[in-house]
């Protein structure tokens, strides 16, 4: 489904600032994976992301969705294939616009240029459809300003937008990072509903360990740019956070440096 092969990322290469943001990354999932992604600080967590989304061409390497090799292609391009929500709510919606305004923007996602779109009776209805899976009474506030949601209920609706058109593939980058415990488990919930109705080949960034390993099927490990750990499903069962900060130690040497790790 997706395969990440061979993948590096070099920063102001050359110069006194040359940074390694990925090095010979490898990574193949299925569809239906859910892999959790942990690392130190400058890892190059994110640059996998934005590499995958297209957000930045890799210096080397191929990426495949579902057989077609990606890599030069525009993020645009790739947008039928990826939905993505940010650790920031505001990421990911548009604040001055109403949630159906919102939900008519993300429903033309992937569609070819010049799709005609809008807030209409009939799109109405499926938007009311939706927001209600969601299950906190969204489609009941559906003219309201997104800017007067909580921060738990953007990223609701950030990730219905993101998988509003059934992408293959869903990024998660550190998205309930910024959302108090209790927002953050809600968020978390519905995010495991919605991978699991959708089956949606998931990758996730998060600080917090205890989610890491609840979370998905599968886990990678990085530092410097490199995945330096990668564990399966069989491995994933009975984990804990002391041995995956072990491993951690173990194969890179060092103690995990991650400002905002969360031990869970
Ligand atoms: N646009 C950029 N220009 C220069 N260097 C960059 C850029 N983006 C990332 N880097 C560097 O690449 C490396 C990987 O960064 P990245 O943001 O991918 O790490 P990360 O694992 O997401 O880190 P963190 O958990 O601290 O957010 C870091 O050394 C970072 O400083």
């Amino acid at each position: 489904m997706l395969k990440i092969e061979g993948v590096s990322k070099l920063f102001n290469p050359g110069t006194v600032d040359e940074k390694i943001a990925l090095l010979n990354a490898n990574l193949h999932m299925k569809q239906g994976d859910f892999v959790t992604v942990i690392g130190s600080n400058g890892a190059g967590k994110s640059t996998l992301m934005n590499i995958i989304s297209g957000v930045m061409k890799p210096d080397a390497g191929n990426i495949y969705i579902e057989g077609t090799e990606v890599s030069q292609l525009s993020e645009y391009s790739r947008s039928k294939w990826i939905g993505r929500v940010f650790q920031d709510p505001m990421a990911g919606t548009a604040p001055r616009m109403t949630i159906e305004e919102n939900l008519a923007i993300a429903y033309k996602r992937g569609k070819p240029r010049g799709f005609s779109f809008g807030v209409n009776s009939k799109n109405r209805k499926v938007f009311r459809e939706e927001l209600s899976r969601l299950g906190i009474g969204l489609e009941n506030r559906m003219t309201a300003k997104v800017g007067l949601l909580s921060g738990g209920e953007r990223q609701a609706l950030s990730l219905l937008m993101a998988t509003f058109t059934r992408p293959q593939i869903l990024l998660l980058d550190e998205h309930t990072a910024a959302l108090d415990p209790a927002r953050a488990e809600l968020v978390t919930t519905l995010t495991e509903n919605i991978v699991r109705e959708l089956n949606l080949t998931t990758l996730m960034v998060t600080h917090n360990m205890e989610q890491a390993i609840r979370l998905g099927n599968r886990l990678i490990m990085m530092d410097k740019g490199k995945i330096i750990l990668q564990v399966d499903e069989a491995q994933k069962q009975g984990l804990t956070v002391e041995r995956l900060l072990g491993e951690f130690e173990r194969i890179s040497g060092k103690k995990m440096a991650d400002d905002r790790v969360v031990l869970g």
